[in-house]
């Protein structure tokens, strides 16, 4: 597989095949979303369109990364959302990295979200697909945040070698700037256990999948079942 690793502002077209990740904390948090019974989730453009799609829908749930804000339910924080409950919800989330690299890519033909906590399942969809060409985006500090290169090296390396460590790759996700931002409070909406919560490989056994929905750009989750017969629930079409 031929892997190529691009910050956001690199992309100079669409490419075919894009994983876009965001460890810390965007596909994190989407990842807990769905966990925690959401529908959906809806990738919005900025922060009023995500109030007007929450005013147009007063049932669907906002978040946004920073402080807490008006009009907002929660934030981008996974240690946070584990104790809502989003049951059968759809979620609107905008963050600064994450949901700007994947509306980046909307016209591609197939749009993985990910972070270590879908490794696996991202890389088995990946290896299922057969796809020889994957552009990985890496959303973090104009392509440079390490959580993000190395997540997205692990899950490029795993796709053709099941067995790879993580270690190597997680111990540069804890080194990173955004795991010493997160622990010495200059992020903020954070939950002490966030970056414990980011650095957990394999944590979900479905990948997550985004594809254009009536002009918006909408993540669901792909059930990718293991080996060992696991069934989780949900499925996203692929085109
Ligand atoms: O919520 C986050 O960790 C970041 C935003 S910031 O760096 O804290 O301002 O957003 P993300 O898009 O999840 O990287
Ligand atoms: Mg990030």
């Amino acid at each position: 597989m031929d892997a190529r690793f691009l910050g956001i502002t690199d992309l100079t077209e669409a490419p075919s095949v894009a994983v876009v990740v965001d460890v810390m904390r965007a596909f994190t948090v989407a990842a807990w979303a769905f966990a925690q019974g959401a529908e959906k989730i809806v990738l919005a453009e900025s922060l009023d369109e995500a109030l007007a799609l929450k005013a147009r829908h007063p049932d669907w749930m906002a978040l946004k990364d920073g402080p807490p804000a008006p009009g907002f339910d929660t934030v981008n924080s996974p240690g946070l959302l584990r104790s809502i409950d989003f049951g059968g919800r759809t979620v609107v989330q905008k963050t600064t990295a994450g949901t700007v690299g994947a509306l980046a890519v909307k016209e591609s033909s197939l749009v993985l979200c990910a972070s270590f906590v879908v490794a696996e399942a991202t890389a088995r969809l990946l290896r299922t697909r057969g796809s020889d060409s994957v552009t990985f985006v890496v959303t973090g500090e104009e392509g440079r945040a390490d959580e993000d290169l190395a997540c997205a090296q692990y899950i490029a390396r795993r796709v053709t070698e099941a067995e790879t460590d993580a270690a190597a790759f997680l111990r540069r996700a804890a080194d990173s700037r955004a795991a010493a931002e997160l622990a010495e409070g200059v992020r903020q909406g954070v939950h002490p256990d966030d970056v414990a919560l980011c650095l957990e490989v394999d944590r979900f056994p479905f990948a997550m999948v985004a594809t254009m929905e009536d002009s918006l750009m909408v993540l669901r989750p792909h059930a990718m079942p293991s080996p060992t017969g696991e069934n989780p629930r949900a499925s996203a079409d692929i085109r």
